[in-house]
């Protein structure tokens, strides 16, 4: 029988909300059990710096050198991961899997970039850690995203699904894989949650709890079908995506607060739900995951697009919130064991790739635990 690892995996997303942390057991192959999990929100402070970081990224794009605020950044990223491991108290652990924070993805450059010191975490836990799961992939010419199909495949697989199943997480950007059997699709779908929450704040307001927000409104299903024509809609799948490349709330000026917030989770369902079609598989179900779940508004539209039963992650044991992290510390495991974690159907790399860096502890550099 393959060695089991006790692995922790860590994420910050688009949405900068905070640092999910989740340990699994895992063979790189199969699940075998779910540990702790939870979610350090980042401080207000921290928050404005990572937000900062990534719009000086933005400007940087890559040329020249990086901007200063990425060592703030990255200073900022490190505490709350360390933070989010001492609080989660996991006990040891074999491997940790860092992702880092996105501040720029450019694959059409054959760059991205995830702010974060790896080696850093290994050094004050003593424990290898995986790192830059992205960057091989890139410049292999693969989009670098979405990584987290052969951990949603290992979850259905648990979960003994049958039929189609498609995986959708609403984050701050919204990604999809579709589970037939062996076979893993997957894409960036377009928004999910990232304009929803730029318009409510430039309205003075925080995330639509529930949905409230949107369900009193009506969307403008023209100004939808307006956006749905840019330019990432066009091309074809597997495909990546910016939290900054729908950048359209300057066109809901005019809208009211419940009209603007309605308009904005149709783009969302829209976007995800003609994507799952252009797929070409018909789902049995689409599961739900990532902070989009808990908003009634996305949840209805998407089930009257979808035509299937639609139900958040819940509804089959997996702790939502948790799945994103749980997703790398699966993949560091598969990067320890030298298994590829993206494939030509998920990014468009054209051979299944492994990616990641390992950092170990100065006691063992050199060795791999994989052996
Ligand atoms: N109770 C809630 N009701 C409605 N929406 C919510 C709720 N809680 C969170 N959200 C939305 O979910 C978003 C966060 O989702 P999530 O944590 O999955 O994103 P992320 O992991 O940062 O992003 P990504 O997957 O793109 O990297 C928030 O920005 C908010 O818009
Ligand atoms: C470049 C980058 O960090 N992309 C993220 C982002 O957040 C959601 C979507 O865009 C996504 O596909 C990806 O993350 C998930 C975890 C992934 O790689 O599967």
């Amino acid at each position: 029988m393959s060695k089991v690892y006790r692995v922790l995996g860590l994420m910050s997303g688009t949405s900068l909300d905070g640092v999910d942390a989740a340990v699994i057991e895992t063979d790189g192959e199969r699940i075998h059990a779910f540990g702790p999990s939870l979610t350090l929100a980042y401080s207000d402070q921290q928050r404005s710096v990572l937000m900062d970081a990534t719009q000086a990224a933005l400007s940087w794009n890559f040329l020249g050198p990086p901007p200063n605020i990425f060592a703030e950044a990255e200073d900022a990223l490190d505490d709350t991961h360390r933070q989010a491991i001492r609080e989660l108290d996991a006990g040891s652990v074999d491997l940790i899997g860092y992702h880092g924070q996105t501040v720029l993805h450019r694959p059409d450059q054959l760059k991205t970039l995830q702010l974060g010191r790896g080696q850093g975490l290994t050094d004050q836990f003593e424990c290898p850690c995986v790192y830059d799961f992205r960057s091989e992939d890139v410049a292999a010419g693969g989009q670098g995203a979405p990584l987290a199909p052969i951990y949603h495949k290992a979850l259905v697989e648990r979960a003994n699904l049958a039929g189609v199943t498609a995986v959708l997480n609403l984050g701050g950007v919204g990604n999809v894989t579709i589970i037939t059997g062996d076979e893993i699709l997957a894409t960036d779908t377009g928004p999910a949650n990232g304009p929803l929450d730029s318009f409510l704040e430039r309205r003075g307001l925080g995330f639509d709890i529930g949905g409230a927000v949107s369900e009193a409104g009506l969307a403008d299903f023209k100004i939808v079908e307006g956006w749905l024509t840019a330019d990432f809609f066009q091309r074809a799948w597997p495909k990546s995506a910016d939290r900054y490349d729908f950048d359209v709330i300057d066109d809901l000026a005019q809208a009211s607060v419940a009209d603007g917030a309605a308009t904005l989770c149709a783009y969302t369902a829209l976007s995800a739900s003609r994507t799952i079609a252009q797929m070409g598989r018909r789902p049995d179900r689409v599961i739900v995951c990532g902070g989009g779940r808990r908003n009634r508004t996305i949840m209805t539209m998407l089930a009257l697009e979808l035509g299937c039963p639609v139900q958040p992650a819940e509804a089959f044991g997996w702790d939502s919130d948790a799945i994103e992290a749980q997703a790398f510390a699966f993949l560091a495991v598969r990067v320890l064991l030298g298994l590829p974690n993206s494939f030509p159907t998920t990014t468009g790399v054209s051979t299944p790739t492994v990616g990641g860096q390992i950092a170990y502890p100065s006691s063992s550099r050199g060795s791999r635990g994989g052996e």
